[in-house]
């Protein structure tokens, strides 16, 4: 039996966060400037901001990929070291999927490609092979394992690349815009796939432009606006009208017509709005189920 959890213990240090974390590029200005962001574990998150607002950039210094100028990143409490063992021990926990499927995958075959991370890490062979089959099976791209990867669609090379990072067992999952470039078919099965991963205990992290997904997939967002960066429930961000034409975001869908029907006593409040058309045609069966 696991022992009850003592009430009055402090809550464990976030997996992964930015602390006061300061970055400029070469010759440029600063990117963020002492900024706090800790990563919620076990969550659907969505990363939102304008245009060159820094999305990319925070995704590369919570992954090591860039290094802080000044601050810290933390791994359950502990500063990351940029040296080997640090950042193998990062890359463990925290896997950045590119915006191009292109920028990542490189090995001649889709197994040999998510292979690729569990063998650098020294796995042994048995150990790989169980990943690569579990990661592939995670995208459902099982039957793609030998498939070349030029000859994959776009589709399958985001899948894969996915499935790359999926097989560190990464506990943060971070990608750049993984819908973009899939047809809606596409689009619907990977973000099945994603909440599968986050109902398994992944926090999955995804910058996107699309308000209506975020609303509906994700559980918490971090939006960047001029005022630097917020972060909480997706429904409560994306209710917010001065943040979103901060961040120069559009109202979501889904919030337009709870807030219709509000106006109208056609929703009580406290009963959460549709934030689907599907959404939308249920509750109204349910409203007037006559009609
Ligand atoms: N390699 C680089 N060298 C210099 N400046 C860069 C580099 N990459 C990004 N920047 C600058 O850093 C800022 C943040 O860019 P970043 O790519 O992180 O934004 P973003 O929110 O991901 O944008 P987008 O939505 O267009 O992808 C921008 O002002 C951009 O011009």
């Amino acid at each position: 039996m696991t022992p009850a959890a003592n009430p009055s213990a402090p809550p464990p240090p976030p997996v992964v966060e930015l602390v006061r974390a300061g970055f400029a590029y070469e010759d440029g200005p600063p990117v963020f400037d002492g900024i706090d962001f800790a990563v919620p574990d076990g969550r659907a998150m969505a990363l939102l901001g304008r245009n060159g607002s820094g999305k990319t950039t925070l995704m590369r210094l919570l992954s090591g990929g860039l290094q802080v100028a000044r601050g810290a990143l933390r791994l359950a409490g502990e500063d990351v070291s940029y040296d080997r063992k640090g950042l193998t021990r990062l890359r463990t926990t925290v896997q950045l999927v590119v915006q191009d499927p292109d920028d990542q995958l490189f090995a001649a075959s889709v197994g040999q490609d998510v292979s690729f991370g569990p063998l650098n890490l020294g796995l042994p062979e048995d150990e790989v092979r169980l990943r690569v089959r579990e990661a592939l099976e995670a995208l459902d791209i099982t039957a793609l394992e030998d498939r070349p990867t030029h000859l994959l669609s776009y589709g399958q090379r985001k899948r894969a690349a996915i499935a790359g990072a999926v097989a560190m067992r990464p506990r943060v999952l971070i990608m750049d815009e993984p819908t973009a470039g899939l047809d809606p078919h596409g689009q619907e099965r990977l973000l099945e796939i994603l909440g599968r991963l986050r109902d398994g205990g992944t926090t999955v992290v995804m910058a996107t432009h699309d308000v209506d997904l975020a609303l509906r997939w994700a559980d918490d967002a971090a939006v960047l606006s001029p005022a630097g960066l917020r972060t909480g429930p997706v429904e409560e961000l994306l209710a917010d009208d001065a943040l979103l034409a901060a961040a120069r975001l559009r109202r979501p869908w889904g919030m337009a017509v709870t807030r219709l029907l509000r106006e109208r006593d056609l929703l009580p409040d406290g009963v959460p709005g549709p934030r689907t058309a599907e959404e939308l045609d249920a509750w109204a069966a349910r409203e007037s189920p006559t009609a």
